[in-house]
């Protein structure tokens, strides 16, 4: 099948220019000034509109059994609310049981998405468990067959999903030597099970006490001790939705001694604030309910936003993880019961726009690296995926920047009663979203088919990700001191007057010098 794209202005990361663009059997074929449509090619007219690489998604949970429920959105819904924002791609989460075999989840994962799927995905596997076995099986998924290269660290949800600091440390040894990328969910989980049970205890069993229970300072507490281990392991590391500007400042603080760790905020953060907990509306507040909460702060949303800009923070996904009403409603006498989780895969494309380029903040070409370009290249499925170039996947949007829409769970296509950003008017609006060549969106309908989706294997060893740790490695190498054997002296009486002898170190400790001082 072939589509011709005529009259746009196509946006890279690095380059805006007016083109059109040929698409043959899924994939990019020509980009020339002009092109003569043949008898038989679709014509898709994209005069005064942008014409984008398809975005990214990098953080979704379809169908994720989690806090005794379902997520809502499956591989199907959930990925046709996707291509409906102009998302072409998602990575997905195997999240294992703890103890349970890292290639049992997999395979269960591959079962859910591959029949249901209606763009492609790529997977991210959680490590909840900690041994030998898990880290051979590590090695294993890193393999083409698999397709994994990026494996997920909670340091929240205890008893659940979480692992301790030295099993985290661990796992990020075994990343550095596979060459994966770490991903950390990063909140302290201890602290927040016993400030649970304390709001609890004081009588706050409503949303209110979500929020409270993971003040932002476990945010960023927790996102600095993930970037210190990781540098201790020489490991590069992703950070998952980054929810608070403390937690900003900790990978900041991090990037600026050199450390590569990449800073992933989310739709929801970038778009709406905590205040929401506080609604005395029990249902609305619940709604919001994920984790780590969003912020009480209200400037935050505007401050991630202006650290895209910065190159501070590097690219935005959604941790679509959506429960419906009466799922949240389970935890109507104990927040803790509340199951965790927000909408995002179909606006997160809008309300960047809306939030960031129409707003001001960033331009075409960052929107752009934000939604899609940086994924494809941390995630190693660049150019294929994030680029619109001779040879790369035909996942195109042909987006109007001029043209608003007003969120709604009336017209959405999640699974869920209702949307964090409901009655949000948004400018940007993806008119035609294609995937490896087919229109599977278009004048306000889909036009998917269940199952066309295909699984990208993702391999190890992404140059952005990986191309400094070598030499930051050898920097990082343990220090041995040569010296003569001791011989053992006897111990005379000490000698009151002798000066004190302060010895000084001579050489820079393994890990470099901590800049904290006593
Ligand atoms: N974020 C959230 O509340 N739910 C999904 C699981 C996770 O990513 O932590
Ligand atoms: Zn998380
Ligand atoms: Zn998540």
């Amino acid at each position: 099948m072939s589509l011709l794209i005529k009259n746009g202005t196509i946006v890279n990361d690095d380059a805006m220019f007016k083109s059109d663009v040929l698409v043959h059997d899924g994939k990019i074929v020509e980009i020339a000034p002009s092109i003569d449509p043949t008898p038989g090619l679709e014509v898709v007219d994209a005069t005064d509109r942008f014409v984008i690489p398809g975005g990214i998604d990098p953080h979704t949970h379809m169908q994720l059994p989690f806090m005794g429920e379902v997520a809502k959105d499956d591989f199907h819904r959930g990925t046709e609310a996707a291509v409906a924002g102009g998302t072409t791609m998602i990575i997905d989460f195997v999240i294992p049981t703890k103890g349970e075999s890292l290639l049992v989840a997999y395979d269960r994962w591959r079962g859910w998405a591959d029949p249901k799927v209606v763009c492609d995905y790529g997977l991210s596997m959680a490590i909840t468990s900690w041994g030998p076995e898990i880290a051979k099986e590590m090695e294993m998924v890193t393999k083409a067959d698999y397709g994994i290269n990026s494996f997920k660290f909670f340091l929240a949800y205890a008893g659940v999903f979480m692992v301790r600091d030295e099993e985290f440390y661990q796992g990020m040894l075994q990343c550095a030597k596979l060459r994966a990328l770490a991903r950390v969910h990063a909140e302290n989980g201890a602290v927040i099970a016993e400030r649970c049970e304390h709001l609890l205890s004081s009588g706050i069993t409503g949303p209110e006490g979500h929020t409270q229970s993971r003040p932002e300072e476990l945010e960023a507490e927790a996102t600095f001790r993930a970037c210190t281990m990781a540098s201790q392991a020489n490991c590069p590391l992703y950070v998952v939705h980054v929810m608070s500007k403390g937690a900003a400042a900790a990978i900041a603080h991090h990037r600026k001694k050199g450390a590569v760790v990449f800073g992933e905020p989310i739709a929801a953060g970038l778009a709406t604030d905590g205040s929401h907990y506080y609604n005395e509306d029990w249902l609305h507040a619940a709604r919001y309910v994920m984790s780590p909460p969003l912020s009480r702060d209200p400037s935050t949303p505007n401050a991630l936003m202006k650290l895209l800009a910065a190159g501070e923070l590097h690219l935005t996904a959604t941790d679509n993880c959506t429960f419906d009403c009466h799922q949240k409603s389970l935890g109507k006498d104990d927040f803790t019961k509340i199951p965790n989780g927000v909408n995002g895969v179909e606006d997160r494309m809008s309300v960047v726009w809306d939030k960031g380029v129409h707003a001001g903040i960033i331009d075409p070409m960052k929107f752009v690296a934000v939604t899609s370009t940086m994924a494809a290249k941390i995630f190693n499925c660049y150019p294929q995926k994030g680029r619109i170039a001779v040879g790369s996947d035909a996942d195109i949007v042909i987006w109007n920047a001029n043209a608003t829409r007003t969120i709604s769970k009336d017209t959405h296509h999640h699974a869920i009663d209702f949307n964090i950003f409901e009655g949000m008017q948004v400018h940007g609006v993806p008119e035609t979203t294609i995937c490896r060549g087919r229109i599977v969106w278009a004048d306000g309908q889909l036009r998917t088919v269940q199952g066309a989706g295909r699984f990208v294997p993702l391999p190890p060893d992404s140059q952005i990700v990986f191309s400094a740790v070598d030499n930051r490695g050898k920097a990082l190498e343990p220090v041995k001191v040569e010296r003569a054997p001791y011989v053992a002296t006897t111990l005379e009486a000490p000698d009151a007057n002798a000066n004190i002898v302060v010895k000084t170190r001579s050489a820079v400790p393994p890990g470099g010098i901590s800049s904290i001082q006593f």
